[in-house]
């Protein structure tokens, strides 16, 4: 009997690898061989932390489409945007969000960022105008005053014996500090406390839980045993964190204010407008984590490619103490015009975006196109940022820190650094701009493009304005300063879990006389 089940195993062992090579309707894509006829390679390496770098090297081997499971094709060509994330058109179904990873809040409802495509539209609806640039320009001091805390932690650390901060906290605790108040009217007090708050250190651990349920959803069948063996405290974490967010939007519900904070753009509609209060408690997590970890992460890679270039950084700089005479000038409306440090966020999207992973999709069940490929219902598509942005046939130099490229040729900052590849007019004539769409594209594209970029300009137009930023400096056996820039921690090494698992990221800072 067990040889008869071990003989069973094995045809059917060998009989699927056989299938899902060389007979399986994605048989056609390349792709790495293991890869292509199990999921696990693809399982294992997302829980590592791997997926992101792995999938890149694919992409460079293979080109513009991966087989990257039996089910799954990965695609980098830039109309694959609009394709899999554009908006349903009549002979174009919109693309279906992958359950594997869209799963409920600990209440057992969808936030609005996993509803379903029937949902979406309504529970996306009322927070449009809470994201506007009008609201954004109303909510412009509360932002500032966030700003003003971390100049003011900043420059005491200056002016400490110690002046070596890590970047990566200041980033995160200003960024959730400022969601928390412009969407609930509760500051996180972060900043305040140069401290994380328990809901903010959850969160990262969540991240890391979050890849290894995706990974285990990927085999149902023994889902139920593996979820199990998984740490109870996973799931006492993430229940604490919802109830903590859940508290928040109720405390929020009963305060009588005429406070114009992104709630109270929902608050106002009638009642049949509005989410349910569960979609609320679900989405209002989703909103805190979505509206800070991504621009945290933004400012966190920014600096850190600054410090790994410094003749950018030094442009930069020029930039900023040039058009600036007064940190009070510093606001939304004047730092529209800085023309280099748009490029440098363009430059730092594209060698580190802040999702760099695919956003997972599912062709619709009576299938559908992508980049003229016909694929068969329920197969997963994404594009995965970091691999298309890197890609060699994109861009020249893919590898390189060169805002410049983003520039206009006409520029008078178009031109090259020493420690640049040497370029003129035509250089980048080449580069695929169009495929850089660190916010995705189409009906669910991220809602906070607008206060990503103020957070952005704002937080670092003030530091340059107000420090000189260096990597920490060593001495040597002599006593002399010395600035290693070989052994500084390079950004776009660290492992992902659908974000980036940020290293810290020391800086020393000096205030500008
Ligand atoms: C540099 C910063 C940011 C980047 C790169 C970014 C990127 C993205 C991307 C790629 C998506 C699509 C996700 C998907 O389809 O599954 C998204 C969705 C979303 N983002 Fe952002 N985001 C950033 C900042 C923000 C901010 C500041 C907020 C403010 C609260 C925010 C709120 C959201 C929300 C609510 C969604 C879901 C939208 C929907 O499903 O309708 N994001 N973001």
């Amino acid at each position: 009997m067990t040889l008869v089940l071990l003989g069973l195993f094995v045809i059917f062992f060998l009989s699927s690898i056989i299938y899902n090579r060389w007979f399986h309707p994605l048989s056609k894509y390349p792709g790495p061989f293991l890869w292509t006829v199990f999921r696990w390679p693809f399982a294992w390496s997302l829980q590592s932390g791997n997926l992101v770098h792995d999938t890149k090297r694919f992409h460079d081997r293979y080109g513009k489409i991966v087989r990257l499971a039996p089910n799954e094709v990965s695609f980098i060509d830039p109309q694959a945007w609009s394709d899999i994330y554009g908006h349903h058109k009549k002979d174009h179904k919109e693309f279906i969000k992958n359950p594997i990873w869209a799963q409920p809040a600990p209440n057992g409802v969808l936030s609005l960022i996993n509803a379903k495509e029937k949902d979406h539209p309504r529970m996306r609806k009322p927070f449009v105008p809470a994201f506007s640039v009008k609201a954004l320009k109303d909510q412009e001091h509360i932002i500032q005053q966030y700003i003003d805390l971390l100049m003011k932690q900043l420059t005491r650390h200056a002016n400490s014996d110690l002046p070596i901060v890590d970047m990566k906290d200041y980033y995160s605790w200003t960024t959730f500090d400022i969601i928390g108040d412009l969407g609930f009217g509760e500051s996180f007090d972060c900043l305040r406390k140069e401290t994380y708050h328990d809901w903010v250190s959850f969160l990262f651990g969540h991240l890391k839980d979050g890849a290894l349920q995706a990974s285990i959803n990927f085999y149902p069948w023994i889902a139920s045993i593996l979820f199990a063996l998984m740490p109870k405290s996973a799931y006492r974490a993430a229940k604490a964190h919802f109830e903590l967010s859940s508290q928040k939007v109720r405390r929020r519900m009963r305060a009588e204010t005429d406070r114009k904070d992104i709630l109270s753009y929902v608050l106002s509609l009638k009642e049949e407008k509005r989410l349910t209060i569960p979609e609320l408690e679900a989405t209002s997590s989703i909103i805190i984590l979505a509206g800070s970890e991504s621009t945290s992460t933004m400012l966190t890679a920014t600096t850190n490619f600054l410090l790994r270039n410094p003749e950018k950084l030094e442009k930069l700089v020029q930039e900023v103490r040039s058009t600036f005479h007064s940190e009070l000038q510093i606001t939304l409306a004047s730092t529209d015009c800085l023309e280099y440090l748009r490029a440098v966020f363009q430059e730092v999207f594209r060698l580190a975006p802040p999702v760099p992973t695919q956003i997972p999709r599912i062709v619709p069940p009576e299938g559908g196109s992508v980049c003229g490929h016909n694929l068969p219902g329920n197969t997963f598509v994404g594009v995965p940022q970091f691999a298309a942005y890197r890609y060699p046939g994109h861009f020249i130099f893919p590898d390189r820190f060169i805002p410049e490229r983003w520039l206009s040729k006409e520029s008078e900052m178009f031109y090259p650094s020493h420690s640049d590849p040497v370029f003129h007019s035509a250089t980048f004539q080449n580069d695929c701009h169009a495929v850089v769409q660190p916010f995705s594209v189409g009906p669910r594209n991220c809602i906070g493009v607008n206060l990503a970029f103020a957070e952005m300009r704002l937080v670092m137009a003030r530091l340059l304005y107000n420090f000189d930023l260096n990597i920490p400096r060593k001495r040597d056996a002599q006593g002399n300063t010395l600035v290693d820039h070989e052994e500084y921690s390079v950004f776009e090494s660290q492992k992902t879990y659908a974000l980036w698992e940020r290293e810290p990221l020391r800086v020393e800072l000096s205030l500008v006389q």
